[in-house]
C-alpha cells in the first residue's frame, strides 16, 4: 500500500524488564531465579511514540541523557521491537547506533567491511568494487590490516560511517557516533549527509550539539522520559528544548 510517509511510528511503546535489586553474579542470578526471588520491575523507555516522516525529511532527535533517543532510533532501524503500538517502515536503512555495532573486534578492519557490508544487504562483489572508495573516505589505508580492538573510537566511526553511507540508503540512522571523530572528519561527514539529503535520503540525527542539528535537520522532536514533548520546526522544537 502506497503511503506518503517513508516512516511511521504509530503509538509505539517500548518496554525493558530491569531486575530490581542488583545481582552481582550469575550464581547469585540463578539461586534466585530457582527461589522465585527475582522481582522484575517493568521500565517504559518510550511511551505512545507517534511520529511520521516523509521521504527526504531529515529529522534531529533532542533531549537529555537517557530521555529514549537512542531507543527511538533502534524501535525504528527493527533492532527493538514495540511492546504496543507499530512501526511501518517503506525503504532501505543504514543504521549507524551504536560504536562497533557490526564489526567484530577480532578481525581487521579489512575483514570487517566485508562483514559490515554483508550485514547491511551487499554482496562481497560489490564491497570489492567499492572497497578502496571506502578506505579513502574514512583515511584509514595505513590501518587495514589491524584488528578494529585497536582501533580508537574515532577511527572506528571513521569506519563505520564510510561503510554506511557509501551506497544511497533510503534511510540514513546516525546517532552520537560522530561526537568521536575529529573535527576534520565531522565537518567531512556533515557533507556527506548533505550530499545525501540532496539526492533524497531521509535523515534521522541525534545529536547533542543543538547547531548540528539546527543546520543539517529540518524537523525535530524533543523526548523527555520516554515521552515525545513536542515536534515539528527543527528551529522551534529546539530553541523550546534550550529554553526548557
Ligand atoms: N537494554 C536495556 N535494558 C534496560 N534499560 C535500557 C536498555 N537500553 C536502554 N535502557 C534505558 O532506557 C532509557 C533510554 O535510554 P536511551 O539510550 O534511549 O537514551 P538516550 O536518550 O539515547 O541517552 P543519551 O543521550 O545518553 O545517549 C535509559 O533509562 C536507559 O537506561
Amino acid at each position: 500500500m502506497d503511503s506518503e510517509y517513508i516512516i511511521e511510528v504509530n503509538d509505539a511503546t517500548v518496554r525493558f524488564n530491569m531486575a530490581s535489586e542488583k545481582i552481582d553474579n550469575l550464581k547469585e542470578y540463578v539461586i534466585k531465579f530457582i527461589k522465585r526471588e527475582l522481582m522484575f520491575q517493568e521500565f517504559l523507555a518510550l511511551k505512545d511514540i507517534n511520529l511520521k516522516i516523509k521521504p527526504g525529511e531529515a529529522w534531529g532527535l533532542v533531549g537529555t541523557n537517557g530521555s529514549g533517543k537512542s531507543t527511538l532510533l533502534k524501535l525504528i532501524s527493527g533492532i527493538l521491537k514495540p511492546y504496543k503500538g507499530e512501526v511501518i517502515i517503506r525503504g532501505s536503512i543504514a543504521p549507524l547506533i551504536e560504536l562497533g555495532a557490526g564489526f567484530d573486534a577480532e578481525l581487521t578492519a579489512r575483514e570487517n567491511v566485508f562483514l559490515n557490508g554483508t550485514l547491511l544487504g551487499h554482496s562481497e562483489a560489490f564491497m570489492k568494487e567499492h572497497f578502496n572508495e571506502i578506505i579513502d573516505f574514512a583515511e584509514l589505508w595505513d590501518f587495514l590490516d589491524m584488528p578494529i580492538k585497536n582501533y580508537s573510537s574515532g577511527m572506528a566511526a571513521r569506519l563505520g560511517f564510510a561503510v554506511a553511507t557509501m551506497t544511497r540508503p533510503d534511510i540514513l540512522i546516525v546517532d552520537e557516533v560522530l561526537a568521536v571523530g575529529d573535527y576534520e572528519f565531522q565537518e567531512k561527514c556533515k557533507m556527506r549527509m548533505k550530499s545525501m539529503l540532496e539526492q533524497g535520503t531521509t535523515l534521522l540525527y541525534v545529536s547533542h550539539t543543538m547547531g548540528s542539528v539546527t543546520s543539517l535537520c529540518d524537523h525535530a522532536i524533543w523526548i523527555d522520559k520516554g515521552k515525545a514533548v513536542m515536534q515539528g520546526d527543527v528551529n522551534t522544537v529546539c530553541k523550546a528544548y534550550m529554553n526548557k
